[in-house]
């Protein structure tokens, strides 16, 4: 049998080498062997979060898996057939279920059949993309790509209890597209909601009035939903940027003893620093199209900078796929572009 031999050390050295690995393995069929995972973090080795995408990928493709244990830094996953189906997994807590569907949607796609997948966990989760991000930029790009689905979140789960609830219905895609999104178009409408669990009004509100002043948001765009059936008190504050040819999202968490105010400058922050720059594609966004666009066989964005994740993301998809990843500055901006080789 041939392996794919994916050091977890290597560039970023985090959880997304895992995911994509496990991801690509799904889909082409091809044994992996991960050593030194997450080797970059300070505490390496797989976490909650990673087991439990190891775990669904498993089912998902009756694959033979050795090494799928907590705090373990090496798995060997020898993949099996994609199974369509109902399927339900659990994170046992606030681990980010947005970072789960990402690494099972690509095999999901590709099978012969409908899936549903229901999963318990974090939605709105710091350093990674939240069901909103989901909802309202990753799956409407996927869908334009050929790959649909529908997500539902209902009921929000934040750190440290989680016990977030969502669903998503995976339909098989017949014909994947390609996608460019060199440039972002002009710029259609700015809007932010603040979503809060046991946290008093006056904190959503505090956010907000900070958005409106410093990106100039209309009233009427700004918005506060009591998402209070969340199983602990929770805040995240979403700032949602439309434009001619995407939507990009910026979403920042509130935690016990974290000023309103900070909350939302660090959003406020992140917003401008995308609208100053002429790139179509957001840090995040990047790293999480580059996956998608080389199993499409084909595609290109324009993004600000070439972070870690990028890069280490681009030679992971590369162990497995016969594509071509450049990523080059062109005109203050980067450019990146995928073709099949
Ligand atoms: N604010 C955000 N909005 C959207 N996506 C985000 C945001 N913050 C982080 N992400 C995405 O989350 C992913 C995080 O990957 P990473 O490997 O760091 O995570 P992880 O498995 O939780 O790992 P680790 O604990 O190893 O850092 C990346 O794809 C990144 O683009």
């Amino acid at each position: 049998m041939q392996w794919i031999e994916i050091d977890g050390s290597k560039g970023e050295g985090g959880g997304q080498i895992l995911r994509s690995g496990l991801s690509l393995s799904m889909l082409t069929g091809k044994a992996v062997r991960f050593t030194h995972i997450r080797a970059g973090r300070s505490k390496p080795g797989i976490m909650r979060q990673h087991l439990t995408a190891i775990l669904a990928a498993q089912q998902i493709c009756a694959a033979q898996v050795s090494g799928a244990t907590l705090n373990s830094t090496e798995l060997t996953f020898i993949p099996g057939q994609i199974k369509s189906g109902d399927y339900q997994f659990d994170l046992g807590g606030a681990g980010s279920c947005a970072l789960v569907l990402q690494t099972l949607l690509p095999a999901l796609w590709s099978a012969n059949g409908e899936s549903r997948v229901r999963l318990s966990g974090g939605t709105h989760n710091p350093m990674a993309p939240s069901t909103s991000f989901l909802q309202q930029v990753w799956l409407p790009l996927m869908d334009r790509m050929g790959a649909k689905s529908t997500l539902l979140v209902h009921r929000c789960g934040f750190y440290p209890a989680g016990g977030g609830e969502v669903e998503i219905t995976v339909y098989p895609v017949k014909q994947w597209q390609t996608l460019h999104l060199l440039q972002r178009g002009k710029l259609i409408e700015i809007g932010a909601q603040s979503l809060i669990a046991d946290v008093p009004d006056s904190v959503a509100r505090r956010e907000l009035n900070i958005v409106k002043q410093q990106l100039k948001v209309e009233e009427s765009k700004l918005s506060s939903v009591d998402v209070s059936s969340a199983r602990c008190a929770g805040n995240a504050l979403l700032v949602k940027l439309q434009f001619e040819h995407l939507t990009e999202l910026f979403c920042t968490i509130g935690t016990k003893g974290k000023a309103a105010a900070k909350v939302a400058q660090e959003a406020c922050d992140e917003a401008q620093a995308y609208l100053t720059s002429t790139a179509a594609v957001g840090e995040y966004l990047a790293d999480q199209l580059l996956l998608p666009m080389a199993i499409a066989g084909e595609g290109s964005f324009t993004t600000s900078e070439i972070t870690d994740h990028l890069s280490t993301n681009a030679l992971v998809i590369c162990q497995f796929l016969n594509c071509r990843i450049d990523i080059q500055s062109v005109d203050q901006r980067i450019e990146v572009t995928i073709q099949k080789q």
